[in-house]
């Protein structure tokens, strides 16, 4: 590829959940559809340094503190970019555009309803998500799994995936219809950690598929308006998840973890490496402690997933 662009760009989200939006220029490269504000990087610039100067130029804002988001990489028929996602935490001045394009705050939801450049889905998936991703741990029942869902709920935790692999389908279904109404209660997400099909019988947010699964397919098995979660170990199957449009992952195991001692962990260095390249959202998933949030979204991941560390008593 001829052509790489290093761009950075921003989400910048208010205390109302909004994030700030704009609409390119028509006549410039993916013009008329709407963007994250941001721009190339000069020469000897890096990225948090090119944020800066680009929303000062472009939004008359400061900013002030900002953590990296995401990273993608894309290829357009004529230029290979590199976006450098920022999540922008704090800054001075009211935005507004200061190159006379359009600029608007939308709620995160009704994000799905912008065209943004093709490179930009990845982003759009990341800001949608929470940093902390809660899988329910081994219970004794369908009903000790409802209660401690519902205890996960009531901490604020607002993606949950529904895993309990002893379970027969019969059962994890009549889990899995009773659990959906507490999350869609508490504005939550529910995945389940099943077969792609369940999403026609239990009309739950999304799909979690097993390393075995993810690696097993050819293309996206769901519609785009659910999420589809995969479960990755290594950079063979994050690229497989890229491939076949998965939305998020989780990437383990991190740490050693007492729920598969047996797995060797791959640490934080690879872990950061690995996310660089995965272009979609990852989640640090194994030996996770929730201080470990902030240590996963500093190195460019989503956040942390698991079990236990959800457990509070
Ligand atoms: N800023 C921004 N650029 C994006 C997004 N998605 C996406 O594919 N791009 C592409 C479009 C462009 O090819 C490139 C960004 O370049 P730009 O036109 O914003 O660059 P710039 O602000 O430095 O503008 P200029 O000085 O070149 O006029 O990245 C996005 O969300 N925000
Ligand atoms: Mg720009």
């Amino acid at each position: 590829m001829p052509n790489r662009v290093q761009v950075a760009a921003a989400a910048i989200v208010n205390e109302a959940g909004q994030v700030l939006i704009a609409r390119r220029p028509a006549t410039v490269d993916q013009g008329g559809l709407w963007e994250f504000p941001g721009g190339k990087l000069a020469p000897y610039e890096t990225g948090r340094q090119a944020l800066k100067r680009e929303l000062r130029e472009e939004l008359g804002i400061e900013v002030t503190e900002a953590r990296p988001l995401i990273r993608v990489h894309h290829d357009y028929p004529d230029r290979t970019i590199v976006l450098d996602v920022w999540k922008v935490l704090a800054f001075t001045g009211e935005p507004y555009g200061r190159e006379g394009q359009p600029v608007r705050w939308v709620d995160m939801k009704d994000l799905n309803d912008y065209t943004f450049p093709a490179a930009n889905q990845p982003i759009v998936k990341s800001i949608q998500l929470p940093g902390e991703y809660c899988i329910t741990m081994p219970a004794e029942s369908i009903e000790a799994y409802i209660e401690q869902v519902q205890q996960r709920l009531s901490q604020g935790l607002n993606l949950i995936q529904l895993r309990a692999p002893e379970l027969n389908e019969e059962d994890y279904l009549a889990l899995a219809e009773a659990v959906l109404p507490l999350c869609r209660e508490a504005d939550a997400r529910l995945i389940l950690n099943a077969v792609p099909d369940i999403l026609s019988k239990v009309a739950a947010d999304g799909v979690h598929l097993t390393h075995e699964r993810l690696m097993a397919l050819d293309n996206r098995p769901i519609s785009h308006d659910k999420w589809l979660s995969v479960a990755c170990h290594d950079p063979s199957s994050l690229s497989q998840a890229k491939r076949i449009g998965a939305d998020v992952a989780t990437l383990s195991p991190v740490c050693p973890t007492q729920s598969h001692p047996e797995a060797k962990p791959l640490g934080w260095h690879r872990f950061q490496s690995w996310v660089e390249q995965a272009g979609i959202p990852v989640f640090a998933l194994g030996g996770m402690s929730r201080h470990d949030a902030r240590r996963a979204q500093a190195l460019g991941g989503q956040g942390i997933a698991g079990m236990s560390v959800f457990k509070t008593s």
